[in-house]
């Protein structure tokens, strides 16, 4: 046991660190789902496609075990027994994995499991989360796969599973529940192979900018082959004021019909989109990601 003074210092670190974390703001996405649906294996993708950190809390907790802490004992019990560590334990090690990273993107994997350890994170820290990234799995498949994990896991057995299962329906649905009612939750069928599950998980990290500036671009080229049409038009006109027999009916009708406009705007963007009528073509714009993501 430290002394008063030890335990003030150690105090005024933690303020310290709570205050620099607060000065960087990082933005955070809580990964949630059942023990076995795929956080892990997601969390892997998205580090290596979209510059986020991956925190796991259960690994955080773990490698808490295996350095010899004061808590270690108290973890391997809690871990053992499916249970929840205190949040003050585990925030504690979040926030130190945050700061010493450096990085200001993180996926917070497996954490907050219960609504203590939420309204706990938010107060000590000041993050809220940018969304909430919720991978569903029925109980039949996730222990399909805890089972032939084969990490070397102690709870990875049938008795600890199933007692992660009425932990997780229990104490963990309700936060994400309330993080619905904020309009928070992406929630991701994870009961489908790896790739399918990526797919989903994609869309929703992608860059919005992107999104908008690729719209722009397609837009900035039909802009151009539009008035490319208008010249064409003309030039025909001014030949056929010129030479009423020269001009080619082929010089009209592709601009008519907006063909160009059209096609290069509606390949872009289909299937899903919504056309605007304009006097010379359809105008086409994509709106929404699928209603997946909706809890
Ligand atoms: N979509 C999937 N289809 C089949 N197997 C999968 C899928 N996703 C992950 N797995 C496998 O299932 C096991 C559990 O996956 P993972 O460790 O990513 O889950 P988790 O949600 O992080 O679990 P935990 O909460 O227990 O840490 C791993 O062996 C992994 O390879
Ligand atoms: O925030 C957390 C995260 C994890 N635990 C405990 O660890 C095990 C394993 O967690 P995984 O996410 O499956 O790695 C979990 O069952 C809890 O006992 C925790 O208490 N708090």
């Amino acid at each position: 046991m430290g002394s008063v003074v030890d335990d003030g210092k150690k105090e005024a670190l933690q303020e310290a660190h709570r205050s620099l974390l607060a000065d960087l703001n990082p933005t955070v996405v809580f990964v949630l789902g059942g023990p076995g649906s795929g956080k892990g294996t997601q969390c892997a993708n998205i580090v290596e496609h979209f510059g986020f950190t991956h925190l796991s809390a259960g690994d955080l907790l773990r490698a808490e075990i295996k350095s010899g802490s004061e808590n270690g004992t108290m973890i391997s019990d809690m871990i053992k027994e499916g249970k929840i560590v205190p949040s003050e334990v585990t925030i504690k090690l979040l926030e130190r994995a945050m700061l010493e990273n450096g990085n200001d993107k993180f996926l917070i994997d497996g954490f907050p499991r219960n609504e203590e350890n939420r309204a706990a994170f938010e107060d000590v820290t000041k993050i809220g989360p940018s969304f909430v990234l919720y991978f569903d799995c029925s109980e039949e498949e996730m222990e399909r796969r805890l089972l032939s994990r084969n990490q070397g896991r102690e709870d990875d057995n049938i008795e600890t599973i199933r007692k992660r299962f009425k932990v997780f329906q229990e104490s963990s649905l309700p936060v994400i529940e309330y993080y619905n009612s904020k309009g928070k939750v992406r929630k991701i069928d994870a009961g489908r192979p790896i790739e399918e599950v990526y797919e989903s998980v994609k869309a929703i990290f992608a860059p919005k900018d992107e999104k908008v500036n690729g719209h722009r671009h397609t837009l900035m080229e039909c802009l151009i082959l539009f008035w490319m049409k208008w010249c064409r038009v003309i030039a025909a006109i001014v030949t056929k004021i010129s030479d009423p027999m020269s001009i080619e009916t082929s010089q009209i009708n592709c601009f008519a019909n907006g063909d160009c406009f059209h096609r290069t705007y509606s390949n872009a963007h289909s299937p899903c989109f919504v056309g605007v009528a304009t006097p010379v073509t359809t105008y086409a714009y994509r709106t929404t990601l699928s209603t997946e993501h909706q809890y």
